[in-house]
């Protein structure tokens, strides 16, 4: 029988959001144990945000290169790998060594374990063979895992998930890709990039079918135009793998072909074999409920992906930070999720924030929307090649406040901001539409979104 270690805090999964949560807490002065089954630093570093904003920041270079005839004289392109890979490698993921993100933590004056944590009973937590009773608390930021679709024939094929498209060394000669959501696309843009024949197979009607149809519908033209097959409103029936090839068969009977298979199908909280009946939650749980201050139940938080909340780095670390607060027993607001921002990063970028007009409507509001183009804009013109986008914004008619909005654009992303901020703080519509915006700039599109708002 192990022997019982008292300690303040110990944290489950130190991911993003648990190696914030971790770091804060071990700072503030707290006993606190991190406990890691894999790398410290989680998806993001290693697997996910960075190293695919690297594919990306390389294929956009390809494209802007490829963009000067007409514009600015004669390119030649050459694409190659090599330099993202490498930069995977020695930049971003150390080769998948975290010896450094370990380092940091303990350097704060936390105890790492490196292993499988396991929730045994309040405030009880098994590791490593150790057992920690946590008088503070536990934090679960167990993060999330591919969501693998039932399609017969999958589960006997080596297909990719994100870690294996990340840790590619080079482009996939051809390349299916299952789902057209943000890994999705982002992913098919990139290697399409450097030479990849791409296809993506979406069972929705439009790519990021989370969001605006208007971005699903300008993001599938532009991948077109960039020589990807989309395929939308479509699901796979089978999968086989002969002779190095991929067959995917559709519904309607066609059948597919790449050399390799991406599943991007969804991501679900990972919150099996943790315990969780071992304090009177639901095990078999899709996503661990947490209040405004992130408690999931008695003395546990929860941060980050296994809330459900919406899975992304920003999330899971502003989640951790309240938790952190709520632990050391410092007051503060709850967690708003109202004005939850998300960028897809493709060329170009999706940045929306908040209820699209869908979901806003399907809430009972009474809505207006807006929308300009952004190749219409003085900015848009001059900026000429690779300047598609659209800004589409979303009022509540009846407070005359944004309650939603995107902006798909070159710099989609950055342009999103001030739109967040407006929706955050309910700047009234009115008071925005007689802002000065300054003049040639992406971000003058909001003004004549604003203009055009009044559809009922
Ligand atoms: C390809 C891809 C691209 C992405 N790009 C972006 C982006 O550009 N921007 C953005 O905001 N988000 C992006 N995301 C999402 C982002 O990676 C996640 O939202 C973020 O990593 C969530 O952090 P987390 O701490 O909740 O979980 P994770 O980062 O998944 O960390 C959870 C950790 O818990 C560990 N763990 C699990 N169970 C146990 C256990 N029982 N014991 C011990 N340890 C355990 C895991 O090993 C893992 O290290 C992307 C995701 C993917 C897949
Ligand atoms: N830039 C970013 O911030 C970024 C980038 C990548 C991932 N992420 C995060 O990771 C999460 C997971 O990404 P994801 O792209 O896997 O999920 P997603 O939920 O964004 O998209 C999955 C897509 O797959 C489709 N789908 C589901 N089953 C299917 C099937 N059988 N056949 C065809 N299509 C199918 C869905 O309709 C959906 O469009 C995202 O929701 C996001 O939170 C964020």
């Amino acid at each position: 029988m192990a022997r019982e270690q008292e300690v303040d805090v110990v944290v489950i999964g130190m991911g993003v959001g648990g190696e914030h949560a971790a770091g804060r807490l071990a700072g503030a002065g707290l006993e606190t144990v991190g406990v890691e089954a894999e790398l410290v630093g989680g998806e993001c570093p290693y697997w996910a945000c960075i190293p695919s904003k690297m594919m990306i920041r390389a294929g956009n270079l390809l494209a802007e290169a490829r963009r000067i005839p007409g514009m600015a004289g004669r390119a030649e392109v050459t694409a190659d790998f090599g330099p993202v890979a490498a930069r995977i490698r020695d930049e971003a993921t150390d080769d998948w060594n975290d010896q450094v993100a370990v380092e940091r933590f303990t350097g704060k004056g936390g105890r790492f374990v490196r292993g499988h944590a396991r929730l045994a009973g309040p405030g009880r937590v098994e590791a490593d063979g150790q057992v920690f009773t946590a008088r503070r608390g536990v934090v679960l930021a167990t993060g999330s895992r591919p969501q693998i679709p039932p399609v017969p024939g999958l589960d006997a094929v080596p297909y990719w998930t994100n870690r294996q498209a990340i840790a590619a060394e080079e482009p996939p000669e051809s390349l299916l890709v299952l789902g057209g959501g943000a890994i999705g696309v982002e992913l098919a843009q990139a290697f399409a990039r450097f030479g990849a024949v791409v296809t993506v197979v979406e069972a929705m009607d439009r790519l990021l079918p989370a969001e605006e149809p208007e971005a699903g519908a300008l993001l599938a033209d532009v991948l077109r135009s960039e020589g990807i097959t989309v395929r939308t409103g479509t699901r796979a029936t089978a999968v086989h793998h002969r002779g190095a090839t991929f067959h995917l068969t559709l519904d309607g009977g066609e059948e597919l072909t790449g050399r390799q298979l991406l599943v991007a199908t969804g991501r679900h909280p990972h919150l099996a074999g943790l315990g969780l009946e071992t304090i009177g939650l639901d095990p078999g749980a899709r996503t661990l409920t947490v209040d405004g201050q992130m408690r999931a139940a008695d003395g546990l938080w929860g941060v980050g992906d296994v809330t459900g909340l919406g899975m992304f780095t920003h999330v899971a670390m502003y989640q951790a930070e309240i938790a952190v607060r709520d632990v050391l027993g410092e007051p503060g607001p709850d967690a708003d999720h109202r004005a939850l921002p998300r960028v897809t990063f493709t060329d170009p970028e999706v940045g929306s924030v908040g209820l699209t007009e869908h979901a806003a409507r399907e809430q009972g509001l009474r809505v207006r929307t807006g929308t300009a183009r952004v190749p219409s804009s003085a900015r848009g013109w001059i900026h000429k090649a690779g300047n598609d986008g659209v800004i589409k914004l979303v009022e509540d008619a009846d407070r005359g406040v944004l309650i939603g909005a995107t902006s798909a654009g070159p710099a989609g992303g950055e342009v999103l901001y001030g739109l967040a901020v407006a929706v955050q703080a309910e700047i009234p519509v009115d008071r925005l539409r007689h802002m000065i915006y300054a003049y040639p700039t992406f971000h003058r599109g909001v003004e004549d979104a604003l203009a055009d708002l009044g559809h009922g």
